[in-house]
């Protein structure tokens, strides 16, 4: 039962918020791991130093399981540098005043390369990153140096031992940083392409069905108004069949690169089927959507798809749907295929949205916008 209760809290701890990027949603929990191992730890030291009867130790330490439960907080609501820089400098504090207190050789100063490690794994700037690091390892030689030196706790052996001491601090603290920032960009870099492949169309370069359909969950999730464009090409079978399967390829990428190159940066496009789009709108009105389908419409006329001396022109019907015109996104997706439907049957090359009155056709003359009875 106990076991039950706490497995539920650390799972509720762990779980990332649900608008946070999935891309920064592992380094949030790895961290979140962090803070509370490092609580544990601090735990487990209180009865060692009440023995040690170093009650300006306990101090420190117990304001460091403070910091990490403030930390915890502010990780929490999203600041995430600063509840990191709060756990550094209170480990540091810890490392230095154990070193002072207690002598070099007490195991203090293994924390500095947790530090180090939590600093270059964490989200700050590469640059920053370098910044803060260099600066911890000039502060460690500089307090292995003067203060040790100082407080006489600086073992015997002449000079030579103390360059060579300061030596080996700063390159193995070099090599950790050098080796772990690598390590993390490499994982980094990979887990973007595997990332990248998982979501998007390898043909056009969209996002693939699944993708956008967790755009727009999350879209819907979050209570964001929102258009929904559906949008197929007509008689595509027909540009397969005439000109080849890859000719028909050439025209699916020309039209991603268009809708990519005509809708906003907020504005999500996904490949849904064979020949079918759909683009998700945020925070978009239907007069707007509207005005973006018909601007796409009108660039695909202009600039059609050319292979070497080929020219493949083809049209699009579209069907258009708002997010406050039902109760749940599968109503939405259902409601835009209608009215792509209606666009199909009604003779292709135009779009379909909501209302009751046929609207003006767009500068060439048809009627580009229909208004279906739903
Ligand atoms: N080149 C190419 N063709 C594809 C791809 N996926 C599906 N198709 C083809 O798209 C065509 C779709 O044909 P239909 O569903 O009949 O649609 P259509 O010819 O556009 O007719 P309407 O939609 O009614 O205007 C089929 O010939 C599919 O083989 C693809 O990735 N590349």
């Amino acid at each position: 039962m106990f076991h039950r209760v706490l497995q539920r809290s650390w799972l509720k701890l762990m779980r990332p918020p649900a608008e946070l990027a999935v891309e920064r949603q592992r380094t949030y929990q790895v961290f979140m791991q962090i803070y509370l191992f490092a609580i544990l730890a601090h735990i487990s030291f209180v009865p060692v130093i009440h023995w040690l009867d170093s009650s300006l130790l306990q101090l420190v330490n117990s304001l460091c399981i403070v910091t990490n439960l403030v930390a915890i907080l502010l990780h929490r609501r999203h600041h995430f540098t600063l509840a990191l820089l709060l756990k550094v400098l209170a480990n540091i504090s810890l490392i230095t005043l154990g070193g002072m207190l207690m002598g070099q050789h007490t195991g203090f100063e293994y924390y500095f390369f947790i530090v180090l490690f939590e600093i270059l794994i964490s989200e700050m700037r590469r640059h920053i990153k370098l910044l803060l690091v260099l600066s911890l390892l000039a502060l460690s030689l500089i307090s292995v140096n003067w203060l040790y030196g100082r407080m006489g706790i600086w073992p015997h052996g002449g000079d030579a031992l103390k360059v060579l001491h300061s030596l080996n601090l700063a390159c193995a603290g070099t090599l950790f940083t050098c080796i772990i920032l690598q390590m993390h960009f490499i994982t980094e870099r990979t887990e973007l392409r595997f990332r990248t492949d998982a979501s998007h169309d390898s043909l056009t370069g969209v996002f693939n069905r699944r993708a956008i359909f967790t755009q727009a969950e999350a879209l819907w999730q979050r209570g964001i108004d929102f258009s929904l464009l559906l949008l197929d090409a007509d008689h595509f079978k027909s540009i397969n069949d005439t000109h080849g399967h890859s000719a028909g390829d050439q025209v699916l990428r020309h039209l991603a690169r268009l809708l990519d190159k005509t809708l906003r940066d907020s504005d999500c496009i996904g490949r849904v089927g064979g020949e079918e789009f759909l683009v998700l709108l945020p925070r978009t009105c239907t007069r707007e959507a509207q005005s973006g389908a018909l601007r796409l419409r009108h660039r695909l006329a202009e600039q059609p798809c050319r292979l070497d001396a080929l020219t493949l022109p083809v049209t699009l019907s579209m069907g258009l749907a708002q997010s406050h015109e039902v109760t749940t996104l599968r109503d939405l997706v259902e409601l835009a295929d209608r009215r792509l439907y209606l666009a199909k049957s009604s003779g292709r090359d135009q779009l379909v949205i909501e209302g009751g009155e046929e609207v003006a056709a767009y500068a060439g003359g048809s009627a580009a916008v229909r208004v279906a009875g739903d």
